[in-house]
């Protein structure tokens, strides 16, 4: 499975901002919607390009544009929609799939409360978006539905993912490529990543934990 991170230093930098805990919602957020914007240039490098021919100030030029029909963008409530904005900044015509998945606080698992997914899933790519990776639990469930729907290419953009995430994703969807700003060092006993960003849904719409 391809995990590619993402080692250019402002993607490094505003990662860093976001792990201080004093960090303001309105910053956290405007963090997450920026590293989002880098994340969506990398994950669509290998977009396909066809010829066109404009008229240019000169006569006839050759130009390329994005072929067909190519993206969905997959946030998965709620702490995805912190990515949306930043991957629509470079996408702004990209259809949107949405997801909902609720962690359960006791064993971690994910429970499914909402999908609407675009309807010509088979031809397009989806770039799920989730600022956190942890056990991979959300991630799998989301990629099994849209799978389920006819997905055939997967793309995730995260901010921080875990080893054991990884894992898990390597094991379930191997096909599945990361690209991902860090790789932390493990989970706690809740399940939170370490060091990590905290609860990343409570950080960007300013709830509490619990
Ligand atoms: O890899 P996992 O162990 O599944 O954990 C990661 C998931 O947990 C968080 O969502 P959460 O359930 O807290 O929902 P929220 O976004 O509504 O806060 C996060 O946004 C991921 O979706
Ligand atoms: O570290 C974690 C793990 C799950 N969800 C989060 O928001 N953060
Ligand atoms: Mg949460």
């Amino acid at each position: 499975m391809p995990v590619i991170e993402i080692t250019h230093p402002l993607v490094q930098h505003k990662l860093g901002l976001m792990r201080q805990v004093d960090t303001s919602t309105k910053g956290f957020r405007e963090l997450a919607a920026e590293i989002a914007c880098l994340l969506t240039c990398e994950a669509t490098r290998d977009l396909e390009t066809e010829p066109v021919t404009v008229q240019g100030w000169a006569g006839p030029v050759e130009v390329r544009r994005i072929a067909g029909r190519m993206i969905t963008l997959v946030p998965i409530l709620r702490a995805g929609l912190g990515m949306l904005e930043g991957a629509l900044d470079l996408i702004p015509g990209a259809k949107v799939s949405v997801v909902g998945l609720q962690r359960d606080e006791t064993t971690h698992h994910p429970r499914a409360y909402y999908a609407n997914l675009v309807d010509d899933l088979a031809e397009r790519t989806a770039l799920v978006l989730d600022p956190m990776l942890a056990t991979g639990g959300s991630l799998a469930a989301c990629c099994d539905l849209l799978r389920a729907a006819g997905c055939r290419r997967i793309k995730a953009l995260c901010l921080v993912a875990a080893p054991e995430g990884l894992a898990l994703m390597a094991a379930r969807h191997p096909e599945v490529a990361i690209h991902v700003a860090a790789i932390d060092r493990c989970l706690n006993e809740n399940a939170y990543i370490l060091p990590g960003l905290g609860d990343a849904g409570d950080r960007i719409f300013g709830t509490r934990p619990g």
